[in-house]
């Protein structure tokens, strides 16, 4: 397997973290990586995000595997790379993102919600595929989807949180991506960076349980 795949593996959630000032972010990360979420996904969409997409990752070197989540074009896509980014994700399907990724030895994964846009971006090249929004559909979805699809891994992300990830992991997931269920930006804001290490470490525990269970 890929290393940069399995060290998403290994961290079980994937952050995605969005619009976040520089030095927050680095804090952010740090609490994450305490709880034990070693993946973090920074939007395209944040301001300056070449500039913190670098800070971060030269930061935490081989501690936390850094990538770029909302990627629509194959510009930011190679952008985000030079600027440090391991993997990238987006929201929806686009092959020149894929194609980009490949060019310099990036992991992609395409947001998907049906098996012919999952076979699309496998077949594209990406290494797996993002199932979003998860929360319209559930788990039931992705457990249908890798029903004649096991071979494409798969990771929800959308409405993602410690009292449902048991079930997108039970149903077939290789990890979930979380954004709002997993940062409390209130709290960052506070100053309250354990609280975040306390959700980090509450979520990573559900999906290694659920793992486990297997
Ligand atoms: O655009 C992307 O690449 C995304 O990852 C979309 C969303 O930011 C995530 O789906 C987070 O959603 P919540 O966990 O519900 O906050």
């Amino acid at each position: 397997m890929n290393e940069t795949l399995s060290r998403l593996v290994d961290s079980g959630v994937v952050a995605v973290l969005r619009g976040v000032e520089a030095d927050q972010l680095i804090e952010i990360t740090e609490a994450l990586r305490e709880g034990g979420v070693t993946a973090v996904e920074i939007t395209a969409d944040t301001p300056d995000v070449t500039e913190k997409l670098g800070a971060v990752a030269g930061s935490f070197d081989n501690e936390v595997v850094v990538g770029t989540g909302t990627v629509l074009d194959s510009e930011t896509a190679r952008a985000t790379l030079m600027a440090g980014a391991e993997f990238v994700v987006s929201p929806s399907l686009h092959e020149d993102v894929i194609e980009t990724c490949n060019r310099y030895g990036a992991v992609s994964a395409p947001g998907v919600m049906t098996p012919t846009e999952a076979v699309r971006g496998y077949e594209a090249g990406a290494d797996f595929v993002k199932v979003f929004p998860a929360k319209t559909v559930g788990p039931a979805h992705l457990g249908a989807m890798k029903g004649p699809l096991g071979q494409i891994p798969m990771m929800p992300t959308g409405g993602v949180g410690p009292d449902n990830a048991a079930e997108y992991i039970d149903a077939g997931a290789f990890a979930v991506g979380a954004g709002g269920a997993l940062v409390d930006y209130d709290a960052a804001e506070r100053g309250d960076y354990e609280a975040i290490t306390e959700t980090a470490r509450e979520f990573t525990r559900v999906v290694e349980e659920a793992r486990a269970d297997d």
